[in-house]
């Protein structure tokens, strides 16, 4: 299974466009400036529909980078098209020195991009705990074969998926719902197992799916505190697609504003928030 070493996981970039580090803003001015992920002049297109007309953009190590839109602008194309469920037709998309279009989801989530779904990718009936377990199987090394012969090697590989998972157990204070069938947990920790999930998976970019969508405004609330907390623990970047402007805009180092597959504003949370493209596209003027 191949892995980014840490070096190999971020390029500096020295031709930045302008407008991608802005002036003055001392949240961004905190973080690494080392690319990441960089997007360039991507295009999509079904049929006659541009789902994306040449996006690009870069997300820096350890950053919380938010994409808004209204619907239909493209947010979850750019997702697919990270993950290699869509395969645009134009574009280039790197994490570290790897270019990923063309490659398979599988191989790309083995790179390091983890995602989390809107609808929830967990299996109902499995325990949470074996939940988290799935999404380490592509970090495992032992088969069902080799687990026969070399059985105290795949014993040790196992206490040591288990203890990465109890770690997320407790990280996402997830402690009493670890026996718990998934599909008989309460939303808002639906919600966070999904999270779990993820991160059982050892991103180094974890793409957030609208994460509060049909929350309340206490589960939010927790889900916000949850995700400064994942950012605090562990070394890596998210992109957060979410509709909920007050979550976007408390949590994001930046944002990007896309609109009918163009990218109509970048920056500060700020800066997006205050641009009249924004207010005329996103806010519909209410602003
Ligand atoms: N598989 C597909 N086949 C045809 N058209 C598609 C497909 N996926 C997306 N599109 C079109 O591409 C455009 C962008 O869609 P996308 O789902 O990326 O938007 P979005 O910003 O995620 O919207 P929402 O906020 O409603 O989820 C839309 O016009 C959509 O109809």
């Amino acid at each position: 299974m191949e892995h980014l070493s840490a070096e190999a996981r971020a390029v500096e970039r020295t031709d930045a466009p302008p407008d991608a580090v802005p002036d003055g803003q001392s949240s961004v001015d905190s973080l690494d400036e080392t690319v990441l992920l960089d997007v360039r002049d991507v295009t999509l297109r079904f049929g006659g529909v541009t789902a994306l007309d040449g996006v690009s953009f870069d997300v820096r190590r350890g950053e919380l980078f938010a994409v808004i839109g209204p619907n239909g602008a493209g947010k979850t194309s750019i997702f697919n098209c990270l993950n290699g469920v869509y395969r645009p037709q134009q574009g280039t998309i790197t994490l570290g020195d790897k270019r990923l279009v063309g490659r398979a989801p599988a191989a790309i989530a083995a790179l390091g991009i983890a995602r989390t779904f809107q609808n929830l990718g967990l299996f109902e009936h499995l325990t949470l705990i074996d939940n988290l377990m799935l999404g380490r199987h592509h970090l495992m090394r032992t088969g069902f074969l080799t687990g026969m012969l070399w059985w105290g090697r795949a014993k040790r590989e196992e206490v040591r998926h288990r203890a990465a998972v109890e770690e997320i157990v407790e990280l996402l204070e997830l402690e009493p719902y670890r026996r718990t069938p998934a599909g008989l947990l309460p939303y808002g920790v639906a919600k966070r197992a999904e999270l779990g999930r993820a991160l059982a998976m050892e991103p180094t970019l974890l793409l957030l799916d609208e994460p509060v969508a049909g929350m309340n405004l206490e589960e939010t609330e927790d889900m916000a505190r949850y995700l400064i907390e994942v950012r605090r623990e562990l070394d890596l970047a998210m992109i957060l697609v979410e509709h909920d402007m007050r979550l976007v805009m408390d949590l994001a180092d930046r944002v990007l504003a896309l609109d009918f597959g163009v990218v109509i504003a970048s920056g500060t949370p700020d800066e997006v928030q205050r641009d009249p493209k924004v207010i005329e596209a996103y806010l519909g003027g209410a602003a």
